[in-house]
């Protein structure tokens, strides 16, 4: 994506869409995936400057299509509830009590705080989870983890449909199972596995760290999957981090062009990315 005299400054300070719109190229039928972790969910302003991002894209002709997350939200209403919630590689062990939690927070909630505050600035969102008109089907990742779900099958038939219709969906990361079941699926894997059948231009992971750090703590602005394997295996990476660079890899095996790991609670933080010459956080491409 190219730059029409865009930099941060007149990004940052046009207050509203009107003003930032000229500097912003037309980039008709891009589809930029953008996860939404539950660390890079601010407060109500940092929720409405993501969302007028989200407008700004569809006005110059991209199609943003958002998955969220919510993990911080998630455990608080399982403290509220009392019920215990551990997580092996970045991933929650989900028992059926835990399920109808994540179910309740992710689709309740969560999905409808982002679905508002696109529609607070003029856009048309529409919010659903991947049990939606067969957006995600799932198998069980692993027997240990219970109820979390591995995407199997992705139908996006929906998602093209809402495009046609202007509208921004907002994705909440549940996938169905074979025989009837909800399966919980890590924000990061969901965004993957729809930026992979969309084919999508870009995949942006906001998070709530400006980039992938390396031993000595370095942002690295550019990382290959060489580098990925070694810092996890030297534990560099670790936690959250896993799914996202495992996302990465995968996303870029079926077709998506980029991937960028970065920042959601910088102002603009989407627009800085896509609009400006040196982007932000940790770009990873395939080869
Ligand atoms: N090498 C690394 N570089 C940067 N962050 C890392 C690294 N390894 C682990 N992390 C952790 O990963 C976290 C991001 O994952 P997570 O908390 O799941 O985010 P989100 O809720 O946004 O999906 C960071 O806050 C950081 O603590
Ligand atoms: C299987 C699994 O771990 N699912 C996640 C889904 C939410 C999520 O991914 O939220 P963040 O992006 O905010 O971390 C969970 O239960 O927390």
């Amino acid at each position: 994506m190219k730059t029409r005299d865009m930099t941060r400054d007149n990004l940052t300070t046009a207050r509203t869409l009107s003003e930032a719109l000229p500097y912003l190229q037309r980039y008709d039928d891009a589809i930029v995936v953008i996860k939404l972790g539950g660390h890079a969910m601010g407060s109500d302003e940092a929720m409405a400057t993501f969302a007028r991002d989200m407008v700004l894209m569809r006005q110059v002709g991209v199609n943003p299509v958002i998955v969220h997350g919510g993990g911080p939200m998630i455990n608080q209403m399982l403290e509220k509830l009392n019920i215990k919630s551990d997580f092996v590689n970045g991933k929650r062990v989900t028992d059926e009590a835990t399920m109808e939690v994540v179910e309740m927070v992710l689709s309740g909630r969560v999905n409808k705080r982002i679905v508002q505050a696109i529609n607070a600035q003029g856009g048309k969102a529409v919010g659903l989870s991947g049990k939606d008109a067969g957006l995600i089907t799932c198998v069980p990742t692993d027997p240990k983890l219970g109820f979390v779900g591995t995407p199997d099958k992705v139908d996006p038939s929906i998602l093209h449909t809402l495009f046609h219709d202007d509208a921004i969906p907002v994705i909440a990361p549940l996938g169905a199972g074979h025989n009837g079941e909800t399966f919980n699926i890590n924000g990061d894997t969901a965004a993957g596995a729809i930026a992979s059948a969309l084919r999508a231009d870009r995949l942006l992971l906001l998070t709530d760290v400006d980039g992938v750090r390396d031993g000595e703590g370095n942002i690295l602005t550019e990382l290959t999957a060489s580098q990925i394997k070694s810092l996890t295996d030297q534990g560099i990476i670790s936690g959250g981090m896993i799914p996202k660079t495992e996302t990465a890899l995968d996303a870029l095996s079926y077709g998506v062009r980029g991937v960028v790991i970065l920042d959601g609670r910088l102002d603009n933080a989407v627009l800085l990315e896509l609009y400006t010459e040196h982007g932000s956080g940790s770009l990873i491409r395939a080869g």
